[in-house]
């Protein structure tokens, strides 16, 4: 008895004394010795280990754009004001991600490697090359579109076929764009694809969504003796395992892209590692092995699920909105004419469906925190000091979601973007689905590319509505973790083209 006393006692005092280190921190809920602010959290939002983004958001309208909590041993800091991310995400100081031991042992042989994860040199030199590989094949050109269309209208096809499948030409359209999405970051990394009967895609999806898709990941990775504890070791061995044969997986085809790399030209970004990696030290310090395995995990965990869970919502917006369902067919028929596939040299013509994907993304969210971050020394954001080393979550989701900026933040009103006298589409500094600053996303031309061009084409061919047999399901609450998706949903697909 006396012994689990002075144990519990010792827990207490670990995970509650690191957090007083900090003596005027931002506004903030009451933080408890080992549970942190998780009561305040679940008084937030009853749903708060699902959505945790959620209660943050609700909690931040009481407390304000930068509040403080602790979470397990650590003080976090929870920045959801436009200003205040876009301060905190323009300075040198804020580029560090904090020491996740747990992620890396999961995702990367032990250590950040990547470049989503790391920071210091080898994220400068690593987020250099790849910005520079992915301008260079294409990003924005039309090798990328040629890429994409492709795979389009592989998809399309696919869709023809599981839509005829049965009599009432319903399909499972959550995961639908899962397969393709994947495809067009295969093409990418090799400049080839796999067919969508092959099971390796599907064993490759399985696995990056154990990690990608766990609500139990975030807090797995920024607590780190809840490895120990309890569902979580349980979650942790499963999630381990499954990165593991993924990075296998990739481990092995670099070894073989390797044996068969050709000197003429690079089929995609892992022939322009490989070929920078012969050329030694010119090139950079850190082209080893292990790093492109790791950067190839990072176009496929940060660039294949949130694109096709983009894809699932829009779809999923369409079925529950026929009006603006139509309303963005006749944009794209006026566009096209006698024609049939939707290009980028449409898009001037297509503000409406521009609309519509930005609206899903305000909606979706499907990266609702961006990775965490730690200055390297104290910083003032706004009125307050955040010190160094204070772990800092940047909350897309609060941007999207903010009741004062847009107003009816909950409605899907795709208008919203158009300028009612010009007609014309206009950005909206509050949508940040891609992140801010030194550390926005690498990828977010080839998805909002992806993603429009998927979208209208779809559009154009087929037709869809709601399941006839009257299922339920299709609610607009998300799953997942770090990144989320609709709920499964069937709808009922009319071939129109
Ligand atoms: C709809 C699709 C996508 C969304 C919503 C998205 C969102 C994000 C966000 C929010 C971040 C974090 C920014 C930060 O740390 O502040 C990020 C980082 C990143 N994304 Fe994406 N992304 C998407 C697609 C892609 C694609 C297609 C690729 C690859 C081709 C990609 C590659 C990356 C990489 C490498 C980073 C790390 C950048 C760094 O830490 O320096 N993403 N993305």
């Amino acid at each position: 008895m006396w012994l689990f006393l002075g144990l519990f006692i010792v827990i207490c005092l670990y995970t509650y004394v690191p957090l007083f280190k900090w003596k005027k921190r931002p506004p903030g809920p009451w933080v408890f010795p080992f549970m942190g602010s998780i009561p305040a959290l679940g008084k937030a939002d009853a749903n708060a280990l699902e959505f945790p983004y959620r209660a943050m958001h609700r909690l931040s309208q009481g407390y304000g754009p930068i509040m403080s909590m602790g979470l397990g041993q650590d003080m976090w800091v929870i920045l959801t004001g436009l200003e205040e991310i876009k301060q905190f995400s323009m300075m040198d100081e804020t580029v560090a991600r904090p020491n996740l031991k747990s992620l890396y042992e999961i995702y990367s042989f032990d250590r950040p490697l990547g470049v989503i994860f790391p920071d210091g040199p080898l994220w400068k030199e690593q987020r250099k090359f790849m910005m520079r590989t992915l301008r260079e094949f294409g990003l924005g050109k039309q090798t990328m579109e040629d890429h994409i269309q492709d795979e389009i209208k592989c998809s399309i096809q696919f869709l023809r076929e599981q839509c005829n499948e049965n009599a009432n030409h319903e399909v499972a359209m959550q995961d639908f764009f899962n397969l393709p999405c994947l495809n067009v970051i295969w093409r990418l990394v090799c400049g080839r694809r796999f067919d969508y009967g092959d099971k390796r895609l599907a064993e490759l999806i399985e696995h990056m969504e154990t990690f990608t898709m766990e609500q139990a990941i975030g807090p797995i990775a920024g607590i780190s003796y809840l490895k120990y504890i309890p569902p979580f070791s349980q979650i942790y061995k499963r999630i381990h395992k499954h990165m593991g044969i993924f990075k296998e997986f990739l481990s092995n085809f670099v070894q073989e892209e390797k044996a068969s790399l050709s000197t003429d030209f690079d089929r995609g970004y892992i022939d322009s590692f490989l070929r920078a990696q012969a050329r030694g030290r010119e090139a950079g310090e850190y082209f080893s092995d292990q790093q492109l395995v790791i950067s190839v995990q990072d176009f496929f965990t940060g660039g294949s699920g949130t694109m096709s869970k983009t894809l699932a919502y829009a779809i999923l917006f369409m079925v529950k909105y026929p009006e603006v369902q139509e309303r963005a067919r006749k944009e794209i028929q006026d566009a096209l004419g006698s024609r049939d596939e939707v290009t980028l040299g449409d898009r001037a013509e297509l503000p409406f469906i521009e609309a519509i994907v930005m609206e899903v993304q305000r909606l979706s969210s499907v990266l609702p925190i961006a990775p965490p971050r730690v200055p390297l020394k104290d910083v003032m954001i706004g009125d307050h000091m955040i010190t160094q080393g204070t772990q800092v979550q940047i909350n897309l989701y609060s941007l999207h979601r903010n009741q004062e900026h847009w107003g009816d933040p909950d409605s899907f009103r795709p208008d919203r973007f158009i300028n009612p006298k010009t007609g014309a589409v206009e950005p909206d500094e509050w949508l940040q689905p891609f992140g801010y600053g030194k550390r926005k996303c690498l990828g977010e031309t080839v998805a909002k590319h992806t993603v429009l061009l998927f979208l209208a084409n779809f559009l154009l061919k087929f037709k869809f509505s709601g399941s006839k047999l009257g299922d339920e399901s299709a609610t607009l609450d998300p799953v997942g973790g770090l990144t989320i998706g609709p709920k499964k949903y069937m709808a009922t697909v009319q071939d129109i083209l």
